[in-house]
């Protein structure tokens, strides 16, 4: 039978574009990544190295790089691994698709002003493509190095899900298959602000103990927050719920812990994110996230606190202390 996906473009040279390069070339004749940065694009097709992002890497001689983004016209399959907020905005800038063109969505968070998902973005752009979603605990830097991890492929059209899923397979990663895209994307997005507060808690000296508890309340509240938001609670439970929890809320390499870390020392918002150089998605999910737990009536104490601290200028150490003396509740509610 031949190959679903025999190429592929992907939106973003960013750290998860370079990725997902190097995840996927093995599998593809020809694999495009479209940025926006020229002097990217130039390195990547004369060195075949990214100057900016996993600066390391080496990426495989048929990977290419182009600023066309109708580039991705000829391509089956087109990755979205742009930030959230730039979504939109690449979505309607690409035309020319035809609409057997499959979209893969793989940016974690939801969108400021309306609160949707990357995938329902996607689906009103183009409503005859097929859409799909990819989640889980996947750094970048880890992915890159060939280091192993398991992400799941939300798709409703089952032959779909499993094309991707046989795309998505390799020596060192496994993918799982599943139809509920809200529940993954929604975890994909909640964990970004869970991370920010783990970073806080570990930048202020609470101990292992507390990280352990703030992080299992968080996954209570990510999974109330994502079952009034339309996910299955089992989602929350998976790869792309408490898997990326965990790898996002305890590993250096998340940029969300990092800018936590940095707010729990004593540093600005500004500070914090303007030293990582990269996208930290859980800033401006903080507000988006913030909203849709409002919206929904949804008890969000965790992500409250994060909001406070982000963008009501409320010192952490005391935004940690109101967390902890809040009234005493049963554990299940
Ligand atoms: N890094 C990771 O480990 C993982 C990241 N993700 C998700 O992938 C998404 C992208 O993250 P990541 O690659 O890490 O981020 P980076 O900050 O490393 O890279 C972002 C990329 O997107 C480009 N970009 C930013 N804004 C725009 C815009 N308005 N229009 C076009 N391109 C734009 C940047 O271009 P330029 O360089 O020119 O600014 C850069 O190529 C996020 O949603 C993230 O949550 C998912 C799984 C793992
Ligand atoms: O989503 C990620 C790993 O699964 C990356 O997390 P950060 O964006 O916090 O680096």
């Amino acid at each position: 039978m031949p190959d679903a996906f025999p190429s592929a473009a992907i939106l973003g040279t960013g750290s998860f574009g370079m990725a997902l390069a190097v995840l996927l070339a093995p599998k593809l004749s020809d694999l495009v990544l479209i940025g926006r940065d020229e002097a990217v694009v130039d390195s990547i097709n004369s060195s075949h190295r990214n100057p900016r992002y996993l600066k390391e890497i080496v990426l495989p001689e048929h990977v290419r790089a182009s600023t066309k983004l109708s580039d991705a016209a000829a391509h089956p399959l087109v990755l979205f691994g742009v930030p959230t907020a730039a979504t939109r905005q690449c979505a309607n800038d690409l035309v020319g698709l035809s609409r057997e063109t499959v979209l893969l969505s793989c940016a974690k968070g939801i969108e400021r002003n309306t609160g949707e998902r990357m995938s329902e973005i996607l689906r009103e752009v183009f409503p005859h493509n097929p859409v799909a979603v990819v989640s889980g605990p996947n750094h970048a830097e880890e992915i890159a190095a060939n280091l192993a991890t398991c992400a799941v492929i939300g798709a409703t059209d089952e032959a779909l899900a499993r094309n991707l899923q046989e795309l998505f397979t390799a020596p060192h990663f496994r993918s799982y298959t599943s139809d509920d895209l809200a529940g993954i994307e929604l975890g994909g997005a909640i964990k970004n602000v869970y991370a920010i507060a783990a970073g806080i808690a570990a930048g202020l000296g609470l101990g292992d103990n507390a990280i352990a508890a703030l992080v299992t309340r968080a996954l209570a509240e990510m999974t109330r927050l994502g079952v009034a938001l339309g996910g299955r609670a089992e989602t929350f439970a998976g790869l792309s719920g408490v898997g990326d929890l965990i790898a996002t809320c305890f590993s250096k390499h998340s940029r969300n812990h990092r800018v936590g870390l940095a707010l729990g020392h004593g540093k600005s918002l500004e500070e914090a994110t303007t030293s990582l150089g990269m996208v930290a998605e859980g800033v401006p999910n903080t507000l988006s996230i913030h909203d849709a737990a409002g919206k929904a009536g949804v008890r969000t104490p965790i992500i409250d606190a994060v909001f406070s601290i982000l963008y009501q200028g409320k010192p952490a150490a005391h935004a940690m202390h109101e967390l902890l003396s809040r009234d005493p509740r049963p554990e299940n509610t």
